[in-house]
């Protein structure tokens, strides 16, 4: 069987292949979706060449000896489902030590990744973290009215957010009944947990802390390897993968990434627990996506927690909350990957030149009328 030089399809599909020695897929240039679906008994199936595919999909394909994806380039996703005993490999292009992202820094001073567009593989990082096939929470609230950013988090999320891993959303509300019903791909799951009203919006962020750190406790340290932090009002646009990945992740503020830090807006006040001199200071991160590995997370919301316990003892309340905190946590412990802005855009703000893809983003809202006590 075999299909060659398959120029500007939209899609290209190979369904119920059986018996065929070889499958060989060469040449697909342009393809939107290349799917091969029930291949049985091929003993090779090679797939050569994929140029420019969004999405290159095995499914159920069994007893190959052999898979090999040679110069799939340019494919955001690759997903192999159910490819059963067959050995995987992947060949691409040499790595490049003089190519890369010139217009952006893609380190930090301390020699961390700085991830953009353009910095990874997607195919070959995924590759070695589906090895090790981690369980991935994500901790989310929907208190109040923010209920109706549900549907599309999660569909878009379906989508694009680590996609092909095991994912469970959990989600603080206290309105269970406004949590929407969402096909979920195999291996995802909704987890709802009760958590009270408010009457100011500054405590539910604030209280995100308090409540990742009791969740993760109670029941997310048992069933999940990495664990992020996200905003509920935001949509899922473009891949967002392993690439994302290590001990502790932040996202820089898409308002402040091109400024210095006299522009941050960090706690300025000593009497706060976040306070952090006018001369430190490495970047301003978003408190909106943040992740890593669920016990240095656990440190971290832990500390962040007791930090605004004590201000509130001492009847302060940091400038931006919880993002103040992190601001400052992550100052003195740095994350170990630091992601662009494209791991958080706003429907607010122009997308500009550097930002090659807008993964995910917040949508523009009526802060007046979803917050309990409006405004902002
Ligand atoms: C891009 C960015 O930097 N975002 C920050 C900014 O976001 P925003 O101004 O977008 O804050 P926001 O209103 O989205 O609140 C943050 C999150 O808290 C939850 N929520 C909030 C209020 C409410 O009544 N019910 C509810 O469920 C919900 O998940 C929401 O997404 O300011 C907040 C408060 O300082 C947080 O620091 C956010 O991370
Ligand atoms: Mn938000």
């Amino acid at each position: 069987m075999l299909l060659e030089d398959v120029v500007g399809a939209d899609l290209v599909l190979l369904e119920d292949v059986v018996g065929a020695d070889l499958v060989l897929l060469e040449d697909v240039v342009g393809a939107d979706l290349v799917l091969l679906e029930d291949v049985v008994g091929a003993d090779l199936v090679l797939l050569e060449d994929v140029v420019g595919a969004d999405l290159v999909l095995l499914e159920d394909v069994v007893g190959a000896d052999l898979v090999l994806l040679e110069d799939v380039v340019g494919a955001d996703l690759v997903l192999l489902e159910d490819v059963v005993g067959a050995e995987l490999i992947l060949k691409y292009d040499s790595p490049s030590v003089m190519q890369g992202r010139r217009d952006v820094n893609c380190v930090t001073n301390w020699n961390v990744p700085l991830v953009w567009e353009g910095t990874f593989d997607p195919i070959v990082v995924d590759s070695i973290y589906k090895k090790l096939n981690p369980r991935i929470a994500v901790i989310l609230f929907a208190v109040g009215k923010y209920t109706r950013f549900l549907k599309a988090f999660i569909e878009s999320g379906e989508k694009n957010f680590m996609v092909g891993f095991r994912v469970t959303y959990y989600i603080f509300t206290d309105h269970k009944e406004e949590v929407p019903k969402v096909a979920l791909a195999t291996g995802r799951n909704i987890t709802v947990l009760p958590v009270p009203s408010a009457t100011r919006w500054q405590d539910v962020v604030l209280g995100r802390m308090k409540w990742a750190t009791i969740a993760i406790d109670q029941q997310v340290r048992r069933e999940a390897d990495y664990v992020f932090m996200m905003d509920i009002d935001s949509i899922f646009y473009h891949r967002f993968g392993a690439e994302s990945l290590s001990r502790l992740s932040a996202v820089l503020h898409r308002a402040f990434y091109k400024t210095t830090r006299a522009h941050f807006p960090y706690e300025r006040r000593p009497q706060s627990q976040a306070y952090i001199p006018a001369d430190e200071g490495d970047y301003y991160y978003t408190a909106a996506v943040w992740g890593g590995y669920l016990e240095d997370m656990y440190k971290l919301v832990k500390h962040c927690h007791e930090q605004s316990e004590i201000d509130a003892k001492n009847k302060i309340e940091a400038v931006w909350q919880e993002e103040s905190h992190l601001n400052k946590y992550l100052l003195y412990n740095k994350p170990t990957k630091v992601l662009s802005a494209e791991y958080l855009w706003s429907a607010y703000d122009k997308v500009p030149e550097d930002i090659k893809v807008v993964r995910i983003s917040q949508l523009v809202k009526n802060y007046a009328e979803v917050r309990p006590n409006g405004g902002n």
